[in-house]
């Protein structure tokens, strides 16, 4: 059997206008990832593999939870979101959300368009992007053991959609659900990816920590 612990990073430059800006956590990130980190060590600390992608938001969470990485594997990288972003204002005239209301109506516009290949000249395509995800989770249920994945928002929206079979709307309300830093637990027996956790944050539940309940 296989047991993938999949987590979203930690709070991230959330005023970057880039890629590049963006790709930096931020002080309450590193925190959230301190707190997981001791949670973790508290229930249940020991991982078999520690894998993250190679975006700094997500090496750098694993490591303020503590833990080494034993591998950076390109396929947890996010999906490329401020080149899907210009593309569609170039493109469909959709301009980028002010708030979090328009931002709930916005992002699964983005994803709609991008799947049906509605975007051109963008880094990635949504078959690629479908395709390097399942495909590293299909490696990873292949080996037994329990395993730590450091990843993103829309890398784990893809998993879910990978693991339940849900449709591109679906895949989307997932993403826009999931936490900074949170917790999400998959198992691989009977020949079949089964989903037990999704979306915890046992580290930030007490009131204290309400304020580090973050989504950007
Ligand atoms: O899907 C999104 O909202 C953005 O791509 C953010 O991704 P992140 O999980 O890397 O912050």
């Amino acid at each position: 059997m296989a047991e993938l612990i999949l987590v979203r990073h930690g709070q991230a430059n959330s005023h970057a206008t880039d890629e590049a800006g963006y790709d930096r956590l931020s002080p309450l990130g590193v925190q959230q990832a301190e707190w997981l980190g001791a949670h973790l060590r508290e229930t249940n600390p020991h991982f078999d593999h520690v894998f993250t992608g190679t975006l700094h938001r997500q090496t750098g969470t694993a490591r303020a939870m503590g833990y080494d990485i034993t591998e950076q594997d390109a396929r947890l990288d996010e999906l490329s979101y401020f080149a899907l972003a210009q593309a569609i204002e170039a493109q469909h005239g959709i301009p980028a959300p002010v708030d979090a209301t328009e931002f709930a109506r916005y992002l699964p516009q983005v994803i709609e368009h991008w799947a049906r290949g509605d975007l051109a000249d963008v880094p990635e395509t949504f078959e690629h992007f479908t395709t390097r995800i399942t495909g590293l989770i299909d490696d990873i249920c292949h080996h037994p053991g329990r395993v730590l994945i450091v990843t993103s928002g829309g890398v784990i929206g893809m998993v879910m959609r990978h693991t339940l079979g849900l449709d591109i709307p679906g895949m989307s309300k997932v993403m826009l659900q999931v936490m900074n830093s949170s917790l999400h637990r998959l198992e691989h027996v009977h020949d079949m990816l089964m989903l037990g956790t999704f979306n915890a944050t046992p580290h930030l539940d007490t009131p204290d920590r309400a304020h580090a309940r973050t989504f950007i």
